[in-house]
């Protein structure tokens, strides 16, 4: 049974409990370019308390330092070593765990955010935000020159998805021996403004629809993710909380890596999915409404 926290002693005796923090930023920090009432005063009241704070997101549209620059303009502080993006973490996947060959491609569906990390890998790609791919032309085999050097796939949200980018990396995955499958992340949805938008999840579905398989999934709640931030900071489980707005991916996340988990209600998760009798095999630890109520603790 979740913990459902109210008062300003709650949410003291959890900056008690514990030392480093983890964010979800959709949902939780900001919807898209607006941030959530109170995100910055809770920040920094953790900074003043000496927490370690780590952003930890499953958006792949952006890098790390590009994500910096997001935190900057939003007046959040962040350091680029407290941000971990599924970007990120399949570029690290795929340098140090498939170790994919110097002399092998990737084929990326995805944005800006995917190459960067892959380039900062030292990862080959092609695809991407290619003007190539971007052609809304009828996707033609003829026309195709199948690139054998591609030894993966990696798909990640794409807010220019198209024919032709899914069909080119069919042919990588049905015609080059060993291609991996790759995911960056699997939602379904996100929060944006003040709706919801299709989330990387939808981007890939077409292709596992079409391959009749899954790709491996490297964000949240995968613990790829967490195993990436193990290699960079050390932190204690024990003393560490999870906070996100996805059930199935930040909460999730948190247990399997056998955090503590803070859901929030400003993002994908809704009451009805916590209490009732629809509600979620995944039970947090607190629930809180937002992140902005742990400004009634003491500065
Ligand atoms: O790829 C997506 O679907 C979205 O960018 C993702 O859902 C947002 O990631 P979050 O910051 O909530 O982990």
């Amino acid at each position: 049974m979740a913990v459902r926290l109210s008062a300003a002693a709650d949410y003291e005796a959890l900056l008690d409990k514990y030392d480093t923090w983890m964010f979800d930023c959709d949902g939780v920090l900001w919807h898209g370019d607006r941030l959530i009432e109170g995100a910055i005063e809770v920040l920094s009241i953790l900074r003043q308390r000496k927490k370690q704070i780590l952003f930890v997101t499953n958006n792949a549209t952006k890098s790390r330092k590009s994500y910096k620059g997001k935190f900057d303009t939003l007046g959040v502080e962040a350091h680029v070593d407290e941000i971990y993006g599924s970007a990120y973490a399949a570029a690290v996947y795929i340098s140090s765990v498939i170790k994919l060959p110097k002399d092998k491609k990737v084929y990326v569906i995805g944005m800006k955010g995917m190459e960067e990390e892959l380039a900062d890998e030292g990862v080959s790609f092609v695809g991407g935000t290619d003007p190539a791919d971007a052609t809304l032309k009828p996707f033609s085999l003829s026309d195709f020159t199948l690139d054998p050097t591609v030894g993966a796939v990696v798909c990640g949200l794409d807010t220019a998805i198209n024919y032709t980018k899914l069909s080119k990396a069919f042919q990588y995955l049905t015609r080059n021996p060993g291609c991996h499958f790759l995911a960056t992340n699997e939602d379904s949805t996100y929060p944006a403004g003040d709706g919801l938008l299709p989330g990387a999840g939808a981007i890939s579905a077409p292709l596992r629809y079409a391959l009749g398989k899954d790709p491996v999934a490297i964000g949240k709640p995968a613990k790829t993710m967490l195993d990436c931030i193990q290699a960079k900071v050390h932190y204690d489980p024990a003393r560490t909380i999870m906070v996100g707005d996805r059930l199935n991916t930040d909460i999730l996340f948190g247990q399997n890596g056998g955090l503590a988990t803070l859901l929030v209600l400003t993002g994908i998760t809704s009451e009805a999915e916590i209490t009732g009798p629809n509600a979620s095999s995944i039970v947090p630890d607190y629930v809180t409404s937002s992140i902005g109520d742990l400004r009634t603790v003491g500065q």
